[in-house]
Parts: C-alpha cells; structure tokens; sequence
C-alpha cells in the first residue's frame, strides 16, 4: 500500500500524476484545504511536499504524528519551520540546484530590461515615439556587477555576467575560496562600488531589509538592482522612495514583500520591471524538482539520506 504525501503547493496534473504512481496524494493548496486535510488525514500523513513560500508550520508538523520528511520543491524553504522539524527528528529537504539556472537566466532578464529600459522602449513605440525623443539607455557589457549572496544561483549569475564581460563583486555570508571574484566584507561596500546589484541570498530573518536606505544611496542614481531572491531582502517602502526621487535609476524585482499581492508602491514606477515569482519556475525546472522529490523520498523511505537536506 502507498504512504500519504500531502502536497501543499498548486501543481500541474501531469506532476500531481507522477507522484501519484508512488503515493497516495492529499492534495491540499488552499488554506481553506490545507487546515481540513491536516485535520482529516492526521494519523497517516508521512510526508509533506510545500514551497517556501507556503511553508510548514510548528503547530502543523506537531499535529502530523507520522510525519517523517518534510520536502520544500523549490529551493527556498525560508517558511518551513525546521528547528521544530529538527526537535521530532524529521528530516527537511529542498530542491536546490534544480533551478538555479532558471533563475539566474530570469535574474540577466531582468537587468537587461530594467538598464536596457526594453518594456518602457516597447510602451515608447506603441504610443508613436520614435528613438530621437527618447534618452539614450546605458550600456550593460562591462560594467561592474555586485552578487549579494554568492550560492548556487549567484554562482550561476556570475558565469553569465563573465560572458557580458563584467567586472563581478560579492558579499557572502564569507568569503569564497572557489571564485576568482572579489569579496567586500560589507553590503555598503559592494554597493558603493558596483554599477548593478543582484540579489540572490536566502529570505528569513537573517537578510531581512538588508538592501537599506543607505545601501541604495551608496549604490547611487546611475546604479540598478535586480532582486530574485526574496521580498523581504529589500526594504520596500525605501527602494519606493528611492526609484521615485531617481537616487537609484531602476530596480529588475521578481519577489516582494506584499506577496502573492502585488506591490502597489512600485506599480506605477516607470523605472521598475516587475514580473511575478515566476524566476525559479518553467516546465523544465518543475520536471527537474519534482524528479528530486522522488528521489529524495525514495531514499528516506528506504534508509539513505535525503540528496539535499536542509
Ligand atoms: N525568484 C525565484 O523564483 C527563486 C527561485 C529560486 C530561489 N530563490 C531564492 O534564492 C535563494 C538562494 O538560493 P540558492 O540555491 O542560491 O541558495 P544557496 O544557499 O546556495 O545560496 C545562498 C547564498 O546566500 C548567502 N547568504 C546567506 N545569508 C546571507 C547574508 N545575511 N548576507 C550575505 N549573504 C548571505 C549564503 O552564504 C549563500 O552563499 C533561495 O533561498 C530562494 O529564497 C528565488
Ligand atoms: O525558492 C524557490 O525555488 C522559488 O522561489 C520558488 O519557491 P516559492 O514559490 O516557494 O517561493
């Protein structure tokens, strides 16, 4: 007989019918569900599959007494509450590696529209306006380029950024001994000196509004940031102000703190390219994770450890 998965984020019928070949799925990806399936099926429920930004609650992994593996698709687990997963001795994953380079591709996207100015170019041509009424938008080949957490997908950024010939920063919780890039021991550092900021940490408390008032002043009204890693990151009600006084000139964003609503104070921003959570997510990086999950259960269930606990 097949142990109990349930599954917390939306996903495809053709995923769902995956898993499905080795579980017996609850899938539950509404709050409303989500309350009801854990009251129901309480007593058989093995193991959790969530995103980060869904999560595992402490009070939900204490009401799943069979609960075994706790496995966040994405790469991002920053809501699953794993000090209380730890104390029961069950074990978390995540699904990192399997779309970083989804991720860095959406991250270069994003800073070439956002300097490039392409979606606001696009709205120009539509209205009529040609190239001579409009200023001229800077060059990106070449410019120094500051990675704010230089992990599995800022390394991934960083090999692109190498082919757009760019002089490549970072800020790290440490520094690296794999990279030939250089290290600033300070966010305020790194800011002062690149013309483009990317960020890619992880969310949580530990980077929460770590992009700052004075991080953005330092990174100055000819500079850009791009953020693909999490909302919480950038001070959103500074980076508003910021965009709109020009003392930053534009802002590529993927994530917000608002989410799943959209951040009204940067809608209406001519200088923000916004697109939305969609960085880490296509057909191929979705086939990838859910490949891993299966992986990863298979493996616990049958003694090994998971490939990418967490
Ligand atoms: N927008 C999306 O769709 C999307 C997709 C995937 C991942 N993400 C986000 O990107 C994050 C990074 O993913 P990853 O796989 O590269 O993780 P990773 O753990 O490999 O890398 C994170 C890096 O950030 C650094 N870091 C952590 N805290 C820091 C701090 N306070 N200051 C400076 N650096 C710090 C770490 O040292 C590490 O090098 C995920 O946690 C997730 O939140 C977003
Ligand atoms: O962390 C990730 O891989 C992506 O951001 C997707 O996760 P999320 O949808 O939980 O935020």
């Amino acid at each position: 007989m097949l142990s109990t998965l349930l599954i917390l984020n939306p996903l495809s019928e053709q995923s769902l019918q995956r898993i499905a070949q080795d579980w017996q799925i609850v899938y539950a990806p509404t709050t409303q569900q989500r309350s009801a399936a854990i009251a129901s099926h309480a007593e058989h429920i093995r193991a959790v599959l969530t995103i980060g930004s869904i999560g595992l609650q402490a009070r939900e992994i204490a009401a799943l007494p069979k609960l075994e593996l706790i496995c966040a698709l994405g790469a991002g687990f920053e809501n699953i509450d794993v000090a209380a997963a730890r104390e029961r001795g069950i074990v978390v994953s995540n699904g990192a590696g399997t779309n970083d380079a989804c991720v860095a591709d959406h991250a270069m996207g994003l800073l070439l529209a956002t300097v490039r100015g392409i979606p606001q170019l696009g709205v120009a041509l539509h209205q009529g306006i040609w190239r001579d009424a409009l200023p001229l938008p800077p060059s990106v080949s070449g410019k120094r380029l500051g990675i704010v957490g230089l992990g599995t997908i800022g390394k991934q950024i960083a090999r692109r950024a190498a082919g757009f010939d760019m002089a490549i920063g970072y800020h790290n919780r440490s520094m690296r001994n794999d990279v030939p890039f250089t290290y600033f021991a300070t966010l305020l550092e790194l800011a002062v000196w690149a013309d483009f900021l990317i960020i890619a940490t992880p969310g949580g408390a530990g980077t929460r509004h770590m992009v700052n008032a004075p991080v953005l002043d330092a990174l100055g009204p000819e500079g850009f940031i791009v953020n693909i890693a999490r909302g919480s990151v950038i001070d959103t009600a500074a980076l508003a102000h910021a965009l709109r006084e020009g003392r930053v000139a534009g802002a590529g964003l993927d994530v917000y703190e608002s989410e799943p609503l959209p951040p009204t104070e940067l809608l209406d921003l001519p200088n923000a390219v916004l697109t939305p959570h969609v960085a880490g997510w296509s057909p191929e990086s979705v086939a990838e994770t859910v490949r891993l999950f299966l992986e990863n259960s298979q493996r616990h269930f049958s003694g090994q450890p998971v490939l990418t606990p967490v």
